[in-house]
């Protein structure tokens, strides 16, 4: 799936102009958020869980070791005995994937083919094709039993986007929605209205959202690209936060020229008991905003909260050239972006970054060619009293502005009361991952902006690059006081 960056830009420029934090403002588009099929009930009804139960025996899915069950998560995957850690669970064969060659051997096949179509787009497609041909779809038993939603933010609605209000996570939510209407909009021109034999019925943007979400929430991440596949069965496995093992948890079995059809085979990550669910781990990566936009979950550890800091060279300022050159040297670029942690340090370059994008004035000596090969060990460490001011002053009127757009700050009393609301059971799981998000995220800002509060404080106590050369050159004494002569 094509990677994303939307979040909101925090351009730093040579002052002046003052660098400004641009949040994404965009009133909601009055997309419907209704699913395609949202007058069925969420829940599935046992007796498509049984037909998918059959229909799994009958293709020579599961070996008896796991049944597919309604759980708290919606479905998921019961042991069926004692399983160690490492046991197979789910086995699938290549002719129940979802994927590429599915997509080829089937009727949308040939239209499929054409241009460079993505392959998520062309496995949504498949989706949407087999839903439509109902029972005469090969898929029917396992289409019946998919979700109509989730909880990912891509199928709320604005008064549920509302809770999100100035966070990166809505940023994110609106700028993928955008893309897929965006790949909508293609692909309803090129293949749905060009092959209407294929897909006689009205194929909207809600449907096209619906497979989106789908792929989305169910693909496991390393199928990527050409390899994507939905793979029935096994991706009823739902995640926990206590799985932390890092490694996969999946194979591909018997591929190759020798090999039997290619199997799909899901093992426990631990040891489960009868009757209990097999949980993985998704993905330790994947910070709360991205768990929230994918699967519609979040968790309560620290390091899920994060917060991305963009950073960017300024086209007009008067030093571009030089500073992108020195960007690029060191393995960044025009726009950089940080992700920041709760409770963890600054990524090690986010503030040299920042010292290069704050140059200026009797500083900026430092960009000449003569200093290109040295300049990154430099800003490193602090450079001048004017530069270190500039960076401080310009992540924490960032900060700021972006704690003034969400709903509360984190000082205000009702905050403390919204962390108490995720703690409940209780509370809609919509508005639980609002409020968490919300939460970490300012944590995160707040977080940034004491570490550069704490610098303001004491940018009188610094090393500046002066000092530091001048004791170089033996200039200057350990205590900073300056040598005219030696004795
Ligand atoms: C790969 S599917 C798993 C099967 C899914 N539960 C179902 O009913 O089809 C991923 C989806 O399961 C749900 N899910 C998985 N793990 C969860 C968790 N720990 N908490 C809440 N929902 C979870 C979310 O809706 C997520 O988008």
């Amino acid at each position: 799936m094509a990677t994303l960056h939307h979040h909101p830009v925090l351009s730093v420029r040579h002052r002046p102009p003052p660098p400004c934090i641009c949040l994404l403002r965009r009133p909601l588009k009055p997309h419907q958020l209704v699913p395609r099929a949202a007058a069925i009930s969420t829940t599935v009804a046992e007796s498509a869980l049984q037909h998918f139960r059959r229909w799994l025996s009958s293709q020579g899915a599961g070996e008896g070791k796991a049944y597919p069950a309604a759980v708290p998560e919606g479905l998921g995957l019961v042991a069926a005995r004692d399983l160690p850690r490492g046991e197979v669970v789910a086995e699938v064969p290549k002719k129940l994937w979802m994927d590429a060659d599915a997509v080829a051997a089937s009727d949308i096949g040939r239209a499929c083919a054409s241009g460079d179509l993505r392959p998520w787009v062309a496995v949504a497609l498949l989706l949407l094709r087999e839903a439509a041909r109902g029972a005469d779809s090969p898929w029917a038993p396992y289409l019946a039993i998919l979700p109509r939603q989730t909880d990912s933010t891509i199928f709320w609605s604005e008064e549920e986007l509302l809770e999100i209000q100035g966070t990166q996570l809505l940023s994110t939510t609106m700028g993928v929605k955008d893309y897929v209407q965006s790949e909508f909009d293609s692909v309803e021109a090129e293949i749905i209205n060009a092959n209407k034999d294929l897909f006689p019925d009205t194929v909207t943007y809600d449907d096209f959202l619906w497979a989106f979400g789908v792929l989305r929430s169910r693909v496991f991440p390393e199928l990527r690209g050409d390899k994507l596949a939905l793979i029935p069965f096994a991706d009823l496995v739902n995640h926990s936060p206590n799985v932390t093992s890092d490694g996969s948890c999946w194979e591909i079995k018997g591929k190759g020229l020798f090999g039997r059809e290619a199997m799909f085979s899901l093992r426990t990550p631990v040891d489960v008991k009868s009757g209990e669910q097999i949980y993985i781990q998704y993905d330790l990566d994947k910070s709360n905003a991205e768990l929230a936009l994918d699967y519609g979950f979040i968790e309560s550890n620290p390091y899920r909260d994060s917060y991305t800091i963009t950073l960017e060279i300024s086209e007009s300022d008067p030093f571009y050239g030089d500073k992108l050159d020195i960007a690029e040297l060191n393995g960044l670029g025009e726009t950089a972006y940080f992700d920041v942690v709760l409770n963890e340090p600054l990524p090690p370059q986010m503030i040299p970054y920042l010292r290069l994008l704050c140059i200026g004035g009797t500083d900026a000596f430092i960009l000449e060619a003569l200093f290109r090969n040295s300049v990154w060990g430099h800003l490193e460490l602090p450079l001048s009293p004017d530069n270190e001011e500039s960076i401080c002053q310009v992540i924490r009127d960032a900060c700021k502005s972006a704690l003034a757009a969400y709903h509360t700050t984190i000082e205000e009393l009702h905050e403390i009361q919204d962390e108490e609301l995720v703690k409940r059971e209780k509370l809609p799981s919509r508005l639980k991952v609002a409020i968490g998000v919300r939460v970490g995220e300012k944590k995160v800002l707040q977080q940034i902006d004491d570490i550069f509060k704490q610098r303001e404080e004491e940018l009188d106590g610094l090393e500046y690059y002066q000092e530091r050369r001048l004791k170089d050159l033996g200039l200057v004494s350990d205590n900073s006081e300056i040598i005219f002569w030696e004795s």
